[in-house]
This record gives structure tokens, C-alpha cells and sequence, in this order.
């Protein structure tokens, strides 16, 4: 029988330990982590995203800030406020919910967070310290993934991972997790021959393209742990319905172990954004360490 990893429980154990050394840090009289959230225009997925992380904040005990600016706000208006969060004691971290709306130099937005209080780990001296093994945020989606996976399998040296998918907030930080973990790393993307072949060999398949129900269990090897990082949203029957980027009824017979959509990696992404909140809060108090 395969394990349906429920990503719910783990993110509530991880929420409850940042919430334990947040309440730590308050009884020394120190202050509370603060979280600014930046969502500019009003994209419905990004909006229940925003739901879940104002509700988690508060069972961690830290403080979300959010701040909401009109689709065609200028950019530098947007820029400005950027400046104003780097420059407040009051924010630990900072994030700017993605996509932005067109007319918006995403590149140039994210390189203006302090890298210390980028809590995606979307800057690219974030991304740079995550490739050559120096402390980091890290990303908080394959973060996420990566505590499920050990979770599920305990040490990962020499998997074969597969990572479908290569974008820069979950394909390519993911990909530098598991080589950090010693697993054997392959990715594979839209230009990939054989995808299907090389997925065959993988002990760990992550799944990050956003295309619903991809991954089929021919694709797959007896016993792989599959996580599904796709949250593809269909309307079904008039209801708006999640689907991953893996087809999960096919593939549960052939599993060890895989996570479900909803339920898997989305709340892990926001668990690690409050792991990550404290850790960046712990260092600008000076602290040492992770
Ligand atoms: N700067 C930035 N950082 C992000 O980390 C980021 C972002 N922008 N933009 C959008 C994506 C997507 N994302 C999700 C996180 C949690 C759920 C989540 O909680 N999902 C629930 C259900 C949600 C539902 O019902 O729709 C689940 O899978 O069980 C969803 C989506 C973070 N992202
Ligand atoms: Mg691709």
C-alpha cells in the first residue's frame, strides 16, 4: 500500500516548532518576527495563497503585514515601498507575491529586497549561496519537498532524483537541494528527449511544471516517492477544483509513497515562509548559526 504523504501534518509539526522558538524569543523580551507580504493587482490563486499564509502566520506568532497595491501601481511606487521594508525594523522578511502583472520588471523588484530578508530565496545572492553550499534562505517550496522526502526516506544519499520542471522558485533550487543531499540529480524540461525513459529510473520524482496530471504511472518505476509540486486549478461542475502536475489515481498503485493535491507541498511551502521568517528574524537579532 502506498503512503499518501499528508503534507498538512508535517507543515503543523513545522509550524508548531517555529512557533516554539518564536514565543522563546518574545519571553526574552525580544521582538516578534515580522513578515511583510506584497501582493500587487488581484489574481485569484494568489489570493487564497495569501488566506493561508495570514492564517499560519498567526499559529507561528509572527506578524504578517500585507500590503496591497492596484494592478498598474508604477513601478517605482512599488520600489520605493521595497525600500521602506528593507529599512524597517518592524519586517524580518519580505515577500512579493508572484506573478506580477505585466508592465513590472520582476527581476529588478526582487534584486531590490535585502537579501537578508528575502524569504523566498528568489535573490540572486540567495540563489548564488544555495549553489555553492553557503548559508541561505532557501526556496520555500523545494524546501518543503526536500523535509517530505527525508521524512518519507530518511538519509537520500545516492537516489536517482528526477526533477521535472527547471524554473528558478522550484526546478532549479530543488535540483541544488537533492546534489546537497548527495542524491544523483537529473532535470528534465520541455526540450528533454526521452522524459519518460529518464523518469523511469527515478528513486524521487518531483513534479514542477504546472501542466495537469502529466506524470502517468507508466512513467514511473515500482516504489518511486513522487511529490507533486503542481497546483493546477480546473473548474469542475461549476466548483473550482486542484489537480497536480502528476495524474495521482493512476500512479497510487505504483508508488511508495506520493504526496496528494491539495493537501501535499502547498501547505509545506508556507510552513518553511514561517521557518524562514524566523530564521532571517534570528539574525538581524544577531543570532548565529543556520
Ligand atoms: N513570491 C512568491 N512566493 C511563493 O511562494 C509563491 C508565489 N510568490 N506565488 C504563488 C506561488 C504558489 N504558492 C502557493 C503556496 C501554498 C498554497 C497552498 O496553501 N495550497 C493549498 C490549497 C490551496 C487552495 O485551496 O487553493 C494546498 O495545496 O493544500 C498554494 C500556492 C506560493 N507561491
Ligand atoms: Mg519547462
Amino acid at each position: 500500500m502506498a503512503t499518501i504523504i499528508d503534507g498538512k501534518a508535517v507543515a503543523f509539526e513545522v509550524v508548531a516548532s517555529v512557533a516554539k522558538e518564536v514565543a522563546t524569543l518574545v519571553e526574552q523580551g525580544l521582538q516578534r518576527p515580522g513578515l511583510a507580504v506584497v501582493l500587487v493587482g488581484d489574481d485569484a490563486a494568489s489570493q487564497v495563497y495569501v488566506r493561508n499564509k495570514i492564517r499560519t502566520s498567526e499559529q507561528a506568532g509572527i506578524t504578517s503585514i500585507e500590503h496591497r497595491l492596484a494592478a498598474d501601481v508604477s513601478q517605482q511606487t512599488l520600489l520605493t515601498l521595497i525600500d521602506e521594508l528593507n529599512a524597517s525594523d518592524q519586517v524580518n522578511g519580505i515577500l512579493v507575491q508572484l506573478p506580477l502583472p505585466d508592465g513590472l520588471d520582476e527581476k529588478l523588484i526582487l534584486e531590490r529586497i535585502s537579501p537578508a530578508k528575502d524569504v523566498d530565496g528568489f535573490h540572486p545572492m540567495n540563489v548564488g549561496a544555495l549553489s555553492s553550499g553557503l548559508p541561505s534562505l532557501v526556496p520555500c517550496t523545494p524546501q518543503g519537498c526536500l523535509i517530505m522526502l527525508q521524512q518519507q526516506l530518511g538519509d537520500l544519499s545516492g537516489k536517482h532524483a528526477v526533477v521535472v520542471g527547471r524554473s528558478n522558485i522550484v526546478g532549479k533550487p530543488m535540483a541544488a537541494l537533492l546534489l546537497q543531499q548527495s542524491c544523483t540529480v537529473t532535470v528534465v524540461h520541455s526540450r528533454t528527449k526521452n522524459i519518460e525513459q529518464l523518469c523511469a529510473q527515478a528513486d524521487i520524482l518531483v513534479a514542477a511544471v504546472g501542466r495537469p496530471e502529466m506524470v502517468k504511472a507508466s512513467w514511473l518505476k515500482e516504489g518511486a516517492v513522487v511529490i507533486d509540486v503542481g497546483i493546477n486549478a480546473q473548474e469542475v461542475d461549476g466548483k473550482r477544483k486542484l489537480v497536480g502536475d502528476v495524474d495521482f489515481a493512476d500512479c497510487l498503485a505504483k508508488v511508495s509513497a506520493i504526496t496528494p493535491v491539495p493537501g501535499g507541498v502547498g501547505p509545506m511551502t508556507i510552513a518553511c515562509l514561517m521557518q524562514n521568517t524566523l530564521i532571517a528574524a534570528k539574525r538581524q537579532l544577531g543570532f548565529s548559526g543556520n
